[in-house]
């Protein structure tokens, strides 16, 4: 068994990491001029073995199943230029995130662009420096083929990772870009002071608009809550380690936010602000996510917006 990761990016490079101890890993990345010194800039401190291959070729990637971990907004973009050296391969959407240009998760873009693929989505909660550090993980694997969420569990679960499957690729890939833009609002109270209770309120009811949300999409709602919905809702909205979380406190804060992070839920949440009169589902923090993403709506008028809305049975 061989296995390639796509995208050195923090999570990508955490997967390969830990896979590496495993199997035989090839991590490819657009930019790979630290590979020589065994540590990548955007997964500090972590020392990379060297039975894990780093090429920048993608003409080197020959194995089966491939992990795709790109950021969801550069993923159509690098599927339209590449998708055919990987059609026919199993391929396992990392990305977290809605495409903004056709309002689809990356597991629809993978399956438009290799349709002769087997595609799957590996989600959950988990900080890539967790991962690379060997500290103990629990994702999913959702695929809609059975026979292969199967194998793929098997081949993707290290000592320290541990997969559980779904058949519902849908609930597992929209809980792990939903909880995204809850992140962010989550992290804006705490940033404008609004206090931990606040931030609870703001965490059931985000856990219901991303229930709503992928049930109008086809999901299952149990799958909301596991691991790639609840699990990483938690996650990312307690943790400093998310960027999410910390794009949000700057907000809340009105404090300045390093250009070039990646910030899944911002695109996220403009994509579900599309999204939602399509599918006649109300999501107010959802929208007001992406109204102060967008800069369109003010922080001080944010909690006037929740606030103000017309009572109603829980
Ligand atoms: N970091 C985590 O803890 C974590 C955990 C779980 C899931 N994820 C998900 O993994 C995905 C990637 O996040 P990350 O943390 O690795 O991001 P990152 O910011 O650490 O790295 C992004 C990488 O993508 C590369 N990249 C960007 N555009 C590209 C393009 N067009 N072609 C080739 N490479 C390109 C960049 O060079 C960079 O190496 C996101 O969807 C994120 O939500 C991240
Ligand atoms: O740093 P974030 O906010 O992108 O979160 C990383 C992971 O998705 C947490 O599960």
């Amino acid at each position: 068994m061989s296995i390639a990761v796509i995208g050195a990016g923090a999570f990508g490079t955490a997967l390969a990491l830990s896979l590496a101890g495993k199997t035989d890993v090839t991590l490819w990345g657009r930019d790979t001029a630290w590979a020589e010194r065994r540590e990548n800039p955007r997964l500090p401190g972590i020392a990379l073995p060297r039975s894990l291959q780093v090429t920048d070729r993608l003409d080197k990637i020959g194995a089966r199943t491939i992990l795709l971990a790109l950021p969801a907004q550069t993923l159509g973009g690098f599927l339209a230029d590449h998708a055919a050296r990987f059609d026919g391969r199993d391929l396992v959407s990392c990305a977290k995130g809605i495409d903004l240009v056709t309002l689809n998760g990356p597991s629809a873009l993978i399956a438009q662009a290799c349709p002769r693929s087997n595609v799957a989505v590996l989600t959950g909660p988990s900080f890539a420096a967790d991962i690379a550090r060997g500290l103990p993980t629990a994702l999913t694997l959702a695929c809609a083929d059975a026979a292969t969420a199967e194998h793929l569990q098997r081949d993707l679960s290290t000592a320290s990772l541990r997969l559980y499957r779904t058949t519902d690729v849908a609930g597992a890939e929209l809980g792990g870009a939903l909880k995204n833009v809850i992140a962010i609002a989550a992290g804006a109270a705490i940033g404008a002071g609004f206090g931990d209770s606040a931030r609870a309120s703001i965490v059931t009811r985000g856990f219901a608009e991303m229930t709503r949300l992928a049930a109008a999409l086809g999901a299952r709602p149990e799958t909301l809550t596991g691991l790639s919905g609840l699990g990483d809702l938690v996650l990312t909205c307690t943790s400093d380690q998310s960027r999410n979380f910390r794009y949000g406190l700057a907000l809340g804060a009105g404090d300045d936010f390093a250009a070039g992070t990646t910030v899944e839920g911002a695109a996220t949440a403009r994509a579900v602000a599309a999204l939602a009169p399509r599918l006649g589902v109300e999501l107010p923090i959802s929208q007001l996510v992406a109204g102060l993403a967008e800069g369109r709506i003010a922080m001080e008028h944010a909690l006037d917006i929740l606030l103000n809305r017309p009572l109603k049975e829980e």
